[in-house]
């Protein structure tokens, strides 16, 4: 004979979800304050006491910090090694110790990243952005990529790209010197040279690489440790405006540059991070802080 179930005690699972609402709410709200409240409220879940913190999901807890989305999340469990059913309450004391150390490296001083990638939507700003980087931080070095198109009036050789013939950019692809390597637009080529890459980060220089959305995916795959930034627009009409304001594309071009960029905003999730270019200053002064450099976002 089957035992029967254990009756549900529905008050009670009630009273759970409540207080996991409320303590999901409470990280959002801390952290729209600007207050760094991830850590104590795991430590407080330990306590059966808290709970709100107690009985909150993994998940949901995860969910409630800004630029964490689905994808994210699952990729944060998969390597913390933490199952998606747990409740703060019941994690092991590694797996505490080890959501802890995600926490705190996230949420305090940022770790500093050796590689930073720079990607998002067409005419977002990504060149104006590691333009006013390597401006204003001499400290990063903006790789300077390869590409076949022809310099604009102002592009020096060597400090915006190394413009370079078809030829040239096939025998970089078949000696294996390119990090990583896309056609953009269905134009033109455009690729990282790994030697400059490597010999900054030797030099222990964080580098910072501003390209397409093929390319961040190729950097991902080749070196993982990679911070993957994605530059979104404030809202779809101001990219609509910069991309028409820049006036370097045919309303044609610019018809199926926005049909790749509602695409490419829909893989925002594959990014460690999401900046917003609401202002230049600002959204490099948030970069540069997601590099680990010392210098406070605005
Ligand atoms: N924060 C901002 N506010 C207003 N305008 C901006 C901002 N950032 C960039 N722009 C403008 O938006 C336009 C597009 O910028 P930019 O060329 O840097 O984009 P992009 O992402 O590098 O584009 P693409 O991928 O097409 O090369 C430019 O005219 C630039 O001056
Ligand atoms: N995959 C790569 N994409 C790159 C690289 N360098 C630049 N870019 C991207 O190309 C477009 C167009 O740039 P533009 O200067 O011609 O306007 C832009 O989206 C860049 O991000 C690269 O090395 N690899």
């Amino acid at each position: 004979m089957t035992a029967a179930p254990p009756p549900v005690d529905r008050a009670a699972a009630s009273r759970a979800a409540v207080a996991a609402r409320r303590a999901r709410a409470e990280v959002k709200r801390a952290i729209a304050s600007g207050e760094r409240p991830t850590v104590e409220v795991l430590d407080a879940s330990a306590d059966p006491a808290n709970a709100a913190e107690h009985s909150l999901r993994v998940t949901n807890f995860l969910l409630a910090i800004p630029h964490i989305g689905q994808t994210k999340m699952t990729r944060i469990l998969e390597q913390l090694a933490i199952s998606p059913s747990k409740r703060l309450g019941g994690l092991g004391v590694k797996q505490r110790e080890r959501l802890r150390e995600f926490l705190v490296r996230r949420g305090g001083a940022v770790a500093p990243a050796a590689l930073t990638v720079l990607a998002g939507p067409t005419a977002v700003g990504k060149g104006t952005v590691a333009g006013y980087v390597r401006d204003h931080y001499p400290e990063v070095a903006l790789a300077v990529s390869v590409t076949t198109r022809a310099p604009r009036p102002g592009e020096i050789e060597g400090v915006h790209y190394h413009f370079v013939s078809d030829t040239e950019f096939d025998r970089l692809v078949d000696d294996d010197e390119l990090l990583e390597y896309a056609t953009v637009h269905n134009s033109y080529r455009y690729g990282t040279p790994r030697s400059s890459v490597r010999a900054a980060l030797e030099r222990g220089r964080p580098v910072l690489l501003e390209i397409d959305l093929q390319g961040a995916r190729q950097v991902r795959e080749r070196m993982p440790e990679a911070r993957l930034v994605f530059l979104a627009p404030p809202s779809w009409d101001e990219l609509v405006r910069r991309l028409v304001g820049r006036g370097t594309e045919s309303a044609e071009e610019q018809a199926r540059r926005l049909r790749t960029a509602e695409v490419e905003l829909a893989a925002q999730d594959e990014f460690d991070e999401l900046v917003v270019n609401d202002t230049v200053p600002e959204a490099a002064g948030r970069l540069v802080h997601l590099m680990g450099l010392t210098k406070e976002h605005a």
